[in-house]
């Protein structure tokens, strides 16, 4: 891994402290950051360098999870540690920062390889982007990157804007967009659970598989984040990125070879093959929903129109469900359901593979008949994989039964999604990361979705807190003779299946 300056943009930020901080300093102690590594936190508050080292520690200290516990290193991590205070929408102030960068560069001895890490809000990125380029920070003799947040883009207007700005500082190669769905372990994992096993890669078509489920269910509500997300909902915050993702990392086709651009074409070609949308039939497709009161762990929750911030007359979705289609030979006549709601029963990401059942006319016998072969990906909070089957139960006079094969992975020694993306990164693989094209054609089939939304062409169903979200949403699986897999069997069938929400 090359040596280099990471600039974090953003760096006294929730995001930051949460997620950022505690990822480098996980890496650091695993001896997995380069070996001359260059820190400089960015942000609008004065801080002194001890100032920042103190954020530091205590955010290491507070939101370091797992493996990551180990704290006998944190006064070791800071020496490599600077900060910058700076407006970025001041130009001139850039100076300062190009001038620590190459100040650190001669100290440390190493090339100009900059890393720049936008954690702020999104009206500053192409700012940003602009101002590294005019005050010569991006004119490197190493290589320079960009790490990106989300949200990229509003609709598909303002992400094509936000594209063109930032394109004219970074080339495509250099920009890494983070949709952290993409680092979850059980994420990149798919492919290898796809391809690397013959007998799922036989089966990965539609002449075996009968639907696939995908659910993001999350028990928080709107929390503090108010004035994004009511102008956001569930379609733009999960929808149009980490649930896109999901259903091209679990549909894409077995590439020539496994390199990050045949992967990258891969799910290209799926999310070219969904069927459009047209704005006067999302209400057949989709369902709407809004967190009504109700309850979770037996107390009192109140509804998301009585939360701090939000309008009384919000009809902003916190549920989305959607059926869709690939119209490619073989996902052809396959429904994908997918579906992410705030305050739901249980938190809960996986994918359900429902078989078809060939088998069925063999049972005359009515009590006998076998459930479906399920595959299910258990992504968060639980990782693991579980295989449903029918087997005789000899204890119940050779009934047929469902078992489930089960494997959970330990989850204290999953590495977090933020520090194997980080790695990625460092190492300029962009595998796990959002291309624009994946991005813009995300954002052209959700569209009319969110056209429909705002003119209210879809109902909005109220369910609700602690439910698994609107009745509405069993509707687009009954029409097609199916239904939501875990719902209310996710003790009996799995254990990967949901668990309380951390
Ligand atoms: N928080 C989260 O869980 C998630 C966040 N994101 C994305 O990450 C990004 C950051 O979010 P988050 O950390 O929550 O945001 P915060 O508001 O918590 O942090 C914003 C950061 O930007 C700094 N800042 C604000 N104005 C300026 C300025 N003019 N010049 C320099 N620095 C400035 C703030 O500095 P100071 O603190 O000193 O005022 C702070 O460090 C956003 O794009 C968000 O959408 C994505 C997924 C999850
Ligand atoms: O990006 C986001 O993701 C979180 C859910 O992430 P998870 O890793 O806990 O599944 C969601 O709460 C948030 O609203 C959204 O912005």
């Amino acid at each position: 891994m090359d040596a280099m300056t990471f600039v974090l943009f953003g760096a006294t930020g929730d995001l930051a402290k949460r997620k950022i901080i505690p990822a480098l300093y996980s890496l650091y102690v695993d001896q997995k950051l380069p070996p001359s590594f260059s820190f400089i936190g960015v942000s609008i508050t004065e801080l002194s360098d001890e100032e920042f080292h103190e954020h530091i520690e205590q955010s290491v200290h507070t939101f370091s999870e797992g493996g990551s516990n180990d704290f006998s290193k944190v006064k070791e991590f800071l020496p490599s540690i600077r900060y910058c205070k700076l407006d970025v929408t001041n130009e001139g102030e850039y100076k300062k920062l190009l001038k620590l960068i190459q100040l650190r560069e001669e100290e440390l001895n190493i090339p100009e390889n900059r890393m720049f890490y936008m954690s702020v809000a999104p009206t500053f990125f192409d700012v940003i982007a602009l101002n590294i380029k005019k005050s010569g920070l991006g004119s490197t003799k190493g290589w320079k990157r960009l790490i990106i947040e989300k949200p990229f883009g509003h609709d598909l207007k303002s992400a094509q804007e936000l594209n063109e700005k930032l394109s004219t500082t970074f080339q495509e190669e250099e920009i890494y967009r983070i949709d952290h769905y993409l680092g979850k372990p059980m994420v990149q994992n798919l492919e290898a659970l796809e391809f690397a096993n013959p007998i799922f890669q036989t089966l990965w078509n539609n002449q075996h598989i009968a639907n696939i489920q995908i659910t993001a269910s999350e028990t928080v509500g709107v929390e503090k984040r108010a004035s994004y997300y009511d102008k956001a909902g569930a379609i733009r915050d999960m929808f149009q990125n980490h649930m896109m993702q999901l259903l091209m990392m679990s549909s894409m086709h077995l590439p020539k070879r496994i390199t990050a651009a045949d992967i990258r074409n891969e799910k290209k070609k799926i999310i070219e093959s969904v069927r459009p949308l047209k704005k006067e039939d999302v209400h057949s497709d989709v369902i709407r929903g809004q967190y009504g009161p109700g309850e979770i762990d037996g107390k009192s929750v109140i509804g998301y129109i009585e939360e701090p911030g939000i309008a009384p007359s919000s009809k902003n979705d916190t549920f989305v469900a959607v059926r869709l289609w690939i119209d490619d030979p073989f996902w052809k006549g396959v429904p994908f359901y997918i579906r992410t709601g705030k305050r739901m029963k249980n938190k809960s990401t996986r994918i359900v593979i429902e078989f078809k059942n060939h088998l069925k006319e063999l049972y005359v016998n009515q009590n006998e008949e076998p459930t479906p072969n399920l595959l299910i990906i258990g992504i968060n909070p639980n990782e693991g994989v579980s295989l449903q089957l029918n087997s005789k139960n000899p204890l119940k006079d050779g009934k047929i039964e469902p078992i489930n094969i089960e494997f959970s992975a330990d989850q204290d020694d999953v590495p977090k999604a933020y520090e194997l993306l980080l790695i990625d990164a460092f190492e300029g693989d962009a595998t796990f990361f959002a291309h624009w094209t994946e991005v813009e054609l995300s954002w052209k089939w959700v569209q009319p979705i969110l056209e429909a939304f705002d003119e209210n062409l879809v109902p909005l169903h109220i369910y609700p807190t602690g439910s698994y979200g609107p009745d509405a949403s069993h509707r687009l699986l009954e029409e097609d003779g199916f239904g939501w897999w875990l719902d209310k069997r996710s003790h009996e069938l799995s254990n990967i299946a949901s668990t309380e929400e951390t």
